[in-house]
Order: structure tokens, then sequence, then C-alpha cells
């Protein structure tokens, strides 16, 4: 096999090799298929190739179903439309027509043949880099004149609040099993009730810990009643998270986005579906890793220790 590959603005990868490859579908998930990468394969190609595709899980994909005659122009021009990969044979040529007919999500071309002759590889290099600056190009929300919302308002929550005002946050609101106007005080922030929060927040940061009470307490109640233009932001434990019920919301424009440090399980996947959605932003679990941060946690454990066996209080103690 034969691959070389191109860091291009929309078009990655190109493959060419001389194995042969056929296309299919498979997915027991209508709702994940929806979302996976389109790929059209241009030639009925032998079973190996369509069997790794389907086996995948990776891609939805369809296929010029045909061997004896390639697909006609007309018909790949229609086809190539907004795919994200195309498998293609030496029969077809891969022009500045073709690029333009499929469009900016064409990540990846791969061809079953060891030759590329009929690849312009001019055409291709065009397509590299960032392009050009686009008016609406990688565009969010602005924390400036927002609500941010804090599910379990604790020492972290208000560390957060802290860490946000300056960007001109017009009004944090804060949820929890009661009122906490200690800590509510020092960052200004309202006592709300869990459903006005979901419809309040722009931003909602959670920020409880996870017990049998909070277990997915962030599910399609909570994304059914935040509005359509709100980020959603875990960095406590993915178990309060039911991760179904998020995919859905993402994934239909219920919410616009998430940022997740934290999981179910962790390591993700890679092949989880919440990796196949461009609104959800997944850490692993590295909100705390900062040297500081990381021996402030390290000495901290190692004083409670040793006050703990000389029978005196320590810090932070956890009552059971
Ligand atoms: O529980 C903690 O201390 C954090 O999740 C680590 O980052």
């Amino acid at each position: 096999m034969w691959c070389s590959r191109m860091a291009l603005r929309r078009l990655q990868k190109i493959a060419v090799t001389p194995l042969n490859i056929t296309g299919g579908l498979t997915s027991n998930i209508q709702r994940e298929m929806s979302t996976l990468p389109r790929v059209y394969v241009t030639r009925q190609i032998p079973p190996e190739g369509l069997k790794i595709l389907r086996k995948s899980g990776q891609v939805q994909f369809e296929l010029w179903d045909s061997d004896d005659i390639p697909v006609p122009r007309k018909e790949l021009l229609q086809k190539v439309k907004g795919v994200d990969g195309l498998l293609c044979t030496l029969t077809e040529k891969i022009d500045a027509e073709l690029l333009d007919a499929a469009g900016p999500n064409l990540k990846v071309l791969s061809t079953m043949s060891v030759g590329f002759d009929h690849l312009s590889l001019d055409e291709l290099k065009k397509r590299g880099g960032w392009g050009t600056w686009r008016t609406l190009w990688l565009c969010g929300y602005e924390l400036a004149n927002s609500t941010v919302g804090i599910l379990g308002l604790g020492r972290i929550g208000v560390a957060i609040a802290e860490r946000l005002a300056p960007f001109k946050v017009r009004k944090f609101i804060y949820t929890d099993v009661a009122p906490r106007p200690e800590l509510a005080s020092a960052i200004n922030a309202e006592y709300v009730s869990f459903d006005e929060l979901a419809k309040q927040s722009d931003f909602l940061a959670v920020c409880c810990a996870l017990t049998p009470e909070t277990k997915e307490i962030c599910n399609k109640n909570l994304f059914s009643k935040m509005k359509k233009t709100s980020i959603f932001i875990n960095t406590s434990r993915g178990g309060v998270v039911n991760q179904e019920d998020l995919y859905e919301a993402l994934s239909t424009g219920q919410i616009a986005g998430a940022g997740l440090d934290v999981t179910v399980p962790e390591p993700l996947p890679t092949n989880h579906p919440l990796f196949t959605l461009k609104n959800c932003v997944i850490l692993p679990h590295i909100a705390s890793a900062s040297y500081t941060t990381r021996d402030a946690m390290s000495s901290l454990a190692a004083n409670n220790l040793l006050l703990g066996l000389r029978g005196q209080p320590m810090i932070k103690e956890l009552k059971l």
C-alpha cells in the first residue's frame, strides 16, 4: 500500500493504494448514523474494503453499485456534494470541477490505485492550509453580558466565577440543595431553582460532586429547558451527565455546545458518538493540570494523612 498525506484546509488526507476496497453502510443506531461522516465510493469495489468500511462504524457511505460501468461524471458530481470522504478508482478524474462540487466538507480522498495521474495535485494543494479568513469562521458566544449558571456552588464554582467576572459577565446564578449565602456573596451570585438555572444560563457550569442524588442530574429534563444558544460545561464528574441525552441535545441543536473535562468512561473511547460532534469539545480530565495545583493537592493529601494519624482534625475532612 502506498499512502501520501497532505495537510489541507478541508481536504486533509490523500491515500493512494493498490488494494481493493468496496462500500456500504451499517449501524444499528439510526440517530448516530446521521452524524457519521459521509463517504462516496465511486465503484463496487471488492468486498474486503466494503467490509472494513461497514465494520468500522466510523462512516456512512453510498456507492456506485457496479464494477462494469464507471460512475457517469454527472452522477459523480451530484453524489459528491457535501461528502466528508471520497473513495475513488483510477477512472475518476479528481479535478477542480469535482472538488468544487464536493465542497468544503471533503477532508479525505482515497484512491484504489497506485497511480495518481487522475488526481489534479495542484487543485488538491490549492485547498491546503487555513484558506481564507471568513466572517463567521470559528465564531462562538461571548461571556460579556452573559448569565453564567453554576450547578453546585462550592469553592470550585466560586473560583470559576472569579475568573470569569473580568470578562464582564452580567450575572451569576446558582443552584444547590440550599442557598449558600456566604459563598454566593463573594461573587454576587443569585440563588435560583434548578429549572431557572437551566432557562437563564448562557453558560452552565457543573461544579457539583457526584453522589447518588446528582447522578445523571444533567439529562434531557435539563437540556430541554436550556436555550439553543447555551453552552454546557462539565468539569466535575462524567456521571452527573446522561451522555446519551447530551448527545441528543447537541446533535439536534437543542443547545449550542458543550465542553467536557470529564466523561464516562475515562478515557472516552475514540469511536464514542460525542467525538463525532463539531459542537462538543472533550478534554482528558485535565482541569486541575497545573504544577501549582497538583503540588497543592499532593501536599494537602499528605498533610491530611499525617493529621489523621496524629488524631487531629483533618483539613477539609469529609464527614461520613
Ligand atoms: O477530584 C479532583 O481532585 C479532580 O477531578 C482532579 O482534577
